[in-house]
């Protein structure tokens, strides 16, 4: 088990919801935390809060915008120079917007490559880095699609694919980093009331009682449990390409088929 004392993690998208859950149980179990956040007001108040709750210089707040490779990259360089190291990386930053679809493909996956090569480029133990671990926020919409988000489907999709095809190339070249995914289902946080914001949804407003019923399937979960899963696979040094998958009946690690199942047709 990874002991997070005196570590030291970055978490996009930290000023409210699930970023913000889990910079605090990362705080909790020793860590010092980085918190990047496009919202700048959200995210020093957070950081004037943290430190009061936690010692103070245990957590910073950067202003970046994911979509942006120049801010990240600046604020990742500022982030060495205050904490001089960096252990646990997590891309959680993400929306919804199917109507700004390029703009969603450019946070939601696009953010978590940027993300994950600035961190595996200075953990990685052949470029003299100390390893560590990172960890992609995908969604149960990252393996079963949700009708009225085709878009923010196809980037979780995208989120857990780039996961585990980078989780195995870093076992197969050792980099001795960890690559892992979250997958939860609805989480009470402000995001989930996009399905009723034609601003957000455009084109598939009509589904948003299809969206409804689904909700009623995965009744929402707390930010909280959530924040229990990042600690499982932050610490747990057995995990490297694992998908969690989290729901308000259970949590589990899903299991990837080694064979495509399929049903024969004639050619
Ligand atoms: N809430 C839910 O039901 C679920 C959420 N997720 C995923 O969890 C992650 C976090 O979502 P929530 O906390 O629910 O959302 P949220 O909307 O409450 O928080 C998202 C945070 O990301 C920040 N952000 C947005 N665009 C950004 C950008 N370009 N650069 C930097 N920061 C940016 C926002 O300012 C906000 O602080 C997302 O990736 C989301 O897709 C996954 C499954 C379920
Ligand atoms: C519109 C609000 C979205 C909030 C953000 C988010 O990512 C929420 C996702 C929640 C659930 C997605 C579920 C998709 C499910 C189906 O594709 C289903 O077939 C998956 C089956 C899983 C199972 O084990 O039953």
């Amino acid at each position: 088990m990874m002991a997070l004392q005196g570590k030291v993690a970055v978490v996009t998208g930290a000023a409210q919801g699930l970023g913000k859950g889990f910079a605090e149980i990362l705080l909790q179990n020793g860590a010092k935390v980085a918190l990047l956040d496009i919202n700048e007001k959200a995210g020093k108040e957070l950081e004037t809060q943290f430190n009061e709750a936690y010692g103070a210089d245990r957590t910073h707040f950067y202003p970046v915008d994911v979509s942006s490779d120049q801010q990240f990259k600046d604020a990742f360089q500022k982030i060495l120079s205050k904490f001089g190291q960096v252990d646990i990386f997590c891309n959680n930053a993400g929306i919804i917007n199917e109507k700004q679809w390029e703009k969603t493909v450019s946070i939601n996956l696009c953010g978590v490559v940027r993300g994950t090569y600035l961190a595996l480029e200075h953990m990685k133990k052949e470029n003299g880095g100390q390893g560590g671990v990172i960890v992609n926020v995908a969604s149960l919409a990252g393996l079963g699609p949700l009708a009225q988000t085709p878009i923010y489907t196809a980037t979780k999709f995208g989120v857990v694919g780039f996961t585990r095809a980078l989780a195995l190339a870093s076992e197969v070249a050792n980099y001795g980093v960890r690559i892992n995914a979250m997958c939860p289902a609805f989480v009470r946080t402000p995001l989930i009331d996009s399905f009723n914001s034609e601003e957000q949804i455009g084109q598939f407003m009509g589904l948003a009682d299809f969206t409804r019923s689904l909700m009623e399937k995965f009744p929402s979960l707390e930010v909280e449990e959530v924040s229990k899963g990042l600690l499982l696979l932050v610490k747990d040094d057995s995990l490297n390409g694992a998908c969690l998958a989290m729901m308000r009946d259970g949590a589990g690690l899903v299991s990837f088929p080694k064979e495509i199942p399929k049903t024969p047709v004639a050619l």
